[in-house]
């Protein structure tokens, strides 16, 4: 009983995300809030992200006001200023997450594949790597160099830090 209750607590992150175990195939990968997979647009991320300019958690953070209002939705960062106030469930809820990472309560809020779309024209960034939940840009294969990663393709990257 306590090996189990073990267990189950190392597959929470802090971030309250649950990492698949390893032993998971691609299709069990388990997603926060019951979906089976993100569903932002994997092919114009995986084009586009490779030359973001990377941002932490803490320089999120510092743009937080109507007027200047960023926001991390599965580890990209998105410039909403000008859409805070078109936002059709209204301003307020989004400011409640205006510098955060707003992964959870996007999905949460059950947007649709067209709320999905429309962040593409807001992707300023991308998260530093230690600190995405979700993918990782870039993985080291086994002749040492570096290669494109699928951007949902495999097990969420747990942060390093974690
Ligand atoms: C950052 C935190 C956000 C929260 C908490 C949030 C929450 C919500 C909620 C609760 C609704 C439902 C409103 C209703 O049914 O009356 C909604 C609708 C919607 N939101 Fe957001 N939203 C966020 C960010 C965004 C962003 C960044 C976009 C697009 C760039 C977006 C696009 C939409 C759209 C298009 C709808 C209409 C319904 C749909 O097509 O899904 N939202 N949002």
């Amino acid at each position: 009983m306590f090996e189990l209750i073990q267990t189950l607590m190392n597959t929470v992150t802090t971030a309250g995300v649950v990492s698949p175990p390893s032993s998971l195939s691609k299709s069990n990968t388990i997603w926060p809030m019951g979906q089976s997979k993100p569903i932002i647009n994997e092919s114009t991320k995986r084009q586009s992200c490779d030359n973001l300019p990377e941002y932490t958690l803490a320089e999120v953070s510092e743009h937080w006001q109507t007027n200047d209002c960023w926001v991390v939705v599965e580890d990209l960062v998105y410039d909403i200023t000008e859409f805070v106030d078109e936002h059709p469930g209204g301003q307020y809820i989004v400011m409640e997450h205006a510098g955060r990472d707003a992964t959870l309560v996007f999905r949460g809020s059950r947007h649709s594949q067209d709320a999905y779309n429309m962040l593409d024209k807001y992707l300023i960034g991308i998260l530093v790597e230690n600190e995405r939940i979700c993918w990782s840009r870039s993985r080291s294969n086994t002749n040492g160099s570096s290669s494109s990663s699928s951007l949902y393709g495999s097990s969420p990257q747990p942060s390093k830090s974690l």
